[in-house]
């Protein structure tokens, strides 16, 4: 280390002591970053500018991010993650030392770390971080804390890009990285161009459907909402109502509203009622990275038809699928040959993962959390991912997409020529976030393929019928105490849950039941399906009762 006992060392402890850590405190990482009540996250988040600010040293400078949101939680909750310089979230690798560094009084770690690493601190060396936040009142206390950890590496210079979705944080930190064009209004012309160019490539016999033009949004009262009305006027062939916009007075963030309300609950958000029969709607979270589509199935219920991210999977797999058959077809020899792949988690409705068996296509697990299916999906030419709670995106690789901006230069306009279905290809790269699962991106993917097969919402609900389910949270002693295995299909540990789990299942017809501790709550999530609603509930609650007595209740 290049100045072990000098300024470095002088300017974390400043940090450090700033934010004190409170004895006893125990953030870990988790799923997705640290979250908890908004205003006990300063240590955390000044740490994780600290670690955000070496991750930029130790990748050469590299921008790297850092969001402050909890996502869907309360508004009262805040939160930080960290985007890899590659756009994704920040290395698995570092998550132990994240979780160490968040809980260390003093900055030994942290130098201990530097040192393992073999990062010198100290030394001539830049780092970049781009900051953001969603609409938190905690968010712009924290997003100064985070600046001031950021600081305390010598050498680093924090950007604050303001009050942003997610997605798009993640999409700027790969851009800039690739030196690409990397603002705010770059990522809107790149979207709102790239979709205009999918509508024009519909098919020419295919007319506009009047009633297909109209999607009401729920925005979950964030910032996804706020958004997408600044994009709304841009966006050909779609009349866009937004409501829980995030606009002053409107509602609560995510209370009773957002994605992660109406795919748990499966009943309206507020906003929405018996008018709205009959129109598509989508719900965003609020940090605008999941999805879900629903529809209001009669004027006197509050439940609704839901759209989760399976179907959105499956649709997106649908029309990619037809340009490469097409593309690939007998008279064309061939012309792509293609890797794709399907990744999903345990959490996939087992008729979903049916219904693309049966298309053929290659379906792989993952543990839940984003950024094991996102790993996964790049091994693929073409990969697609989705959590069931609306998590997801398409993949194109790189050598891919120069193959097929080759393919299309060569194509002709000619009939029977591929063309078209190469250059959709290519505008769904363009589309689709390629860093993270975006909302607004995704929607208007949906939206561009919905026109394209001329589908109606029923149409796309009717693909496969959702097997019911269930899913209880238990809470233990020590959730730890499970031990899973298979993609988080199996427990292996403790000994013998495994074996009453498997004879619970068998008395159930298109039964299927998991347990998986939660890396974002203090809970074993217990997961059910089966052919009926009361056989799916029953199901959960007998395992549930496994989990109770064998690993204690509290
Ligand atoms: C069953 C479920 O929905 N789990 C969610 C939840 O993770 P848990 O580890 O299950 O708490 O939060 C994650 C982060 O938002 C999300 O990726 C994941 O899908
Ligand atoms: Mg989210």
């Amino acid at each position: 280390m290049a100045d072990p006992g000098g300024s470095q060392r002088t300017a974390l402890l400043a940090a450090a002591s700033l934010f004190p850590v409170p004895d006893g405190a125990t953030f870990s990482y988790g799923t997705a970053g640290f979250r908890a009540d908004g205003s006990t996250m300063a240590p955390a988040v000044c740490r994780a500018g600290i670690v955000a600010a070496l991750r930029s040293v130790k990748l050469g400078g590299a921008a790297v991010g850092l969001v402050i949101t909890a996502s869907h939680n309360p508004v009262g909750d805040n939160g930080v993650k960290i985007v890899d310089a590659d756009g994704g979230m920040m290395s698995q690798a570092w998550e132990p030392f994240s979780d160490a560094l968040a809980n260390a009084p003093t900055p030994d770690a942290l130098l201990q770390f530097a040192k393992d690493e073999g990062i010198t601190l100290g030394g001539a060396h830049s780092a970049q971080v781009l900051l953001a936040r969603d609409t938190r009142p905690t968010g712009e206390y924290l997003l100064d804390v985070a600046t001031k950890g950021i600081s305390a590496i010598v050498g680093s210079v924090a950007l604050d890009m303001g009050i942003l979705t997610t997605p798009q944080l993640h999409w700027m930190v790969r851009n800039k990285n690739r030196g690409l064009k990397a603002s705010e209004a770059d990522y809107f012309t790149q979207i709102t161009e790239s979709f205009r160019h999918l509508l024009e490539l519909t098919p020419d016999d295919k007319g506009i459907d009047e009633l297909n033009e109209k999607l009401i949004v729920d925005g979950a009262n964030g910032i996804g909402g706020l958004k997408l009305e600044q994009i709304k006027p841009n966006l050909a062939r779609l009349d866009i109502l937004v409501r829980n916009s995030g606009k002053e007075g409107e509602g609560i963030l995510n209370e009773r509203c957002g994605a992660d309300f109406v795919q748990k609950e499966k009943v309206l958000p507020l906003g929405f009622g018996p008018n709205d029969v009959g129109v598509r709607c989508a719900s965003f979270d609020g940090d605008a990275d999941r999805l879900v589509y629903f529809h209001v199935t009669s004027p006197s219920k509050t439940s609704v038809d839901l759209v989760d991210g399976d179907k959105i999977l499956s649709l997106f797999v649908l029309f990619i699928r037809e340009q490469l058959d097409i593309i690939n077809g007998k008279d064309n020899k061939g012309l792509l040959p293609t890797r794709f792949g399907v990744v999903q988690t345990a959490y996939a409705n087992g008729a979903s993962t049916e219904f693309l068996k049966n298309l053929g296509l290659e379906v792989v697990f993952t543990s839940t959390g984003v950024k094991y299916l996102h790993k996964k999906a790049l091994e693929y030419d073409i990969g697609v991912y989705f959590e069931a709670n609306g998590h997801g995106t398409v993949l194109f690789n790189d050598d891919f997409v120069s193959r097929l901006e080759s393919l299309t230069a060569r194509l002709s306009e000619a009939a029977g020529s591929p063309q078209k279905q190469a250059l959709r290809l290519l505008a769904t790269s363009q589309l689709i976030n390629q860093a993270v699962g975006d909302a607004i991106s995704g929607m208007l993917l949906v939206e561009a393929v919905l026109q394209h097969k001329r589908w109606s919402f029923q149409n796309w609900c009717d693909l496969y019928t959702d097997l019911p389910s269930k899913q209880l949270k238990v809470k233990v002693e020590d959730r730890t105490a499970i031990v899973t295995t298979d993609a988080e299909r199996k427990v292996c540990q403790p000994s013998g849950l495994q074996e009453l789990i498997d004879k619970e299942v068998v008395n159930y017809s298109h039964g299927r039941c998991f347990v998986r501790p939660s890396g974002t709550e203090d809970v074993v999530r217990v997961y059910a399906e089966a052919s009926t609603v009361e056989a799916a509930e029953s199901l959960a609650k007998s395992v549930a009762r496994h989990v109770e007595r064998i690993l204690g209740f509290c």
